[in-house]
């Protein structure tokens, strides 16, 4: 803070503490993880089981779809506001206009269903504010715009009927509310900032206490000054919300520690439940050190669009093998996948949409077995594709989108392995196999065109100690 106004009682100064050394070298922190390694109690398990979700961006951004007065925006549509100069009062003005009356969540829920989610994450309240339920502590939510009613209960209800698991995303930046201060320069931003922090855990408990069948939280916004000073509230809400909720799951976007760290902490170990950084980006995939954390890579079909945007023509737009492949990857290495969909104003998917998601549905009908429960083989990876491993069968599956010339797929075992049988999945083909070198076999393809990825499971037998 200016030094000129010392420093609140009610606001402890991040900034002067000091790090303290402790004996095996790590920095000492009181707002760190919960705790270390991966989460195995059974709503973690599920969570890492499932493997592939919807993400879903829907708000007042989803009316204008980036363009405003005629003209076209190309960045983020759910930054129009900001990329088209849109005064504050003339973008809330757009409440008034919200009445999706196309939206229908059992739709929704079977688009999803058939696609092959196994969980959806929805914008409860984006950086905007505009909030997606019947809020008690704010008028800038759905209750207030011709809709009226509680779309969210729809929304949650449907997914849930329909077996997918729901998460829901909140943003603590918010564009609307009046105490939301970027920084805290003043002891009014820093009085104004107490309030909104009040705010925002009021409204996440009531999100809790609104739709109880929710999994966990997806929080975003928390990249300003105002979160990283605030490492013990985060810690504090983390602590609350899953005492209010046992088994919740929080990303790592929730928290910031004693000295303003995010997402890792200042020894570098993991807060929140999953690593979510991987955004619009995937790891490089021969890195193993991802798997120590469980961790979710969120992807936009355009470049960058998470609301709906009117002109998907202004970049490339991911096509479903593009889109399988980054799905695959994420599985062979103990990561979540999550798709992101952005319905206009009306409660409509786009027509792109809906074909990638009926193409992927497709696909997973047959090699669903090679993703859902999966996890990181343990194996060297290929030019040719990804491993993964069923967590309960065991089981190991390879999943193809290279073929190489020489129609021979490399696989390179630990040496007490060897493959006893290579099948294709879905039409259950046997294929040969050529051992050579010490623990290196061929998986040998019929000499054809493939052209959609392919999965082989194989049966993998412990080698006579002797050999
Ligand atoms: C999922 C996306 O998340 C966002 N921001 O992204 C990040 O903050 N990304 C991020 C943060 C830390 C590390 C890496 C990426 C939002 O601005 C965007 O509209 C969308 O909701």
């Amino acid at each position: 803070l200016d030094p000129q106004y010392g420093e609140p009682a009610q606001y402890e100064q991040t900034k002067k503490k000091k790090p303290q050394k402790l004996a095996n070298g790590k920095i000492k922190l009181d707002y760190g993880p919960l705790y270390h390694g991966k989460r195995q109690d059974p709503a973690m398990k599920k969570w890492r089981e499932n493997r592939f979700g919807q993400f879903i961006h829907w708000g007042l951004y989803s009316i204008p779809g980036g363009v405003w007065e005629g003209k076209t925006y190309g960045y983020a549509a759910e930054f129009l506001k900001a990329s088209a100069g849109i005064s504050t009062e003339r973008w809330n003005g757009l409440k008034d206009e919200f009445n999706p009356t196309e939206f229908n969540g059992k739709e929704w829920a079977s688009m999803a269903k058939a696609m092959g989610a196994k969980y959806v994450c929805l914008t409860t309240k984006h950086h905007e504010g505009f909030c997606l339920w019947p809020s008690k502590y704010t008028e800038f939510d759905i209750e207030n715009t011709p809709y009226q009613k509680d779309l969210m209960k729809e929304f949650v209800d449907a997914y849930s009927e329909a077996g997918i698991d729901v998460y829901l995303y909140y943003s603590v930046l918010d564009w609307y509310h009046p105490d939301w201060r970027t920084k805290l320069k003043t002891m009014d931003d820093v009085e104004a900032f107490e309030r909104f922090k009040t705010f925002t855990q009021n409204q996440l408990v009531e999100l809790l206490e609104r739709y109880p069948q929710v999994k966990g939280l997806w929080f975003d916004g928390t990249w300003d000054q105002c979160w990283k000073d605030n490492g013990k509230f985060s810690y504090e809400l983390e602590v609350l919300l899953k005492e209010k909720r046992p088994g919740l799951i929080v990303n790592s976007r929730l928290r910031a520690d004693d000295f303003g760290k995010r997402h890792r902490d200042s020894n570098g170990d993991l807060m929140g439940d999953f690593e979510s950084g991987y955004e619009r980006r995937l790891p490089d995939p021969r890195d193993t050190s991802v798997t120590k954390n469980d961790w979710e890579c969120c992807m936009t079909i355009p470049e960058n669009q998470w609301g709906y945007h009117k002109d998907w023509t202004l970049t490339h737009q991911k096509n479903t093998n593009e889109l399988l492949e980054m799905l695959a990857q994420c599985s062979s290495q103990g990561g979540n996948f999550l798709l992101n969909f952005g319905p206009n104003g009306k409660g409509v998917f786009r027509a792109e949409e809906k074909r990638i998601a009926r193409e992927i549905g497709e696909w997973m009908k047959t090699n669903s077995a090679a993703i859902y429960g999966s996890d990181y083989a343990g194996l060297k990876k290929q030019d040719w594709g990804y491993f993964t491993k069923n967590t309960k069968s065991g089981e190991v599956y390879m999943i193809v989108f290279n073929v190489p010339i020489s129609y021979q797929l490399r696989v390179e075992l630990p040496k007490h392995q060897t493959i006893s049988k290579a099948n294709m999945v879905g039409i259950g083909q046997e294929l040969q196999l050529e051992k050579f070198d010490s623990n290196e076999t061929f998986v040998l393809l019929p000499p054809k065109s493939y052209t959609s990825p392919f999965v082989i499971r194989l049966e993998l037998k412990a080698n006579k100690k002797s050999q």
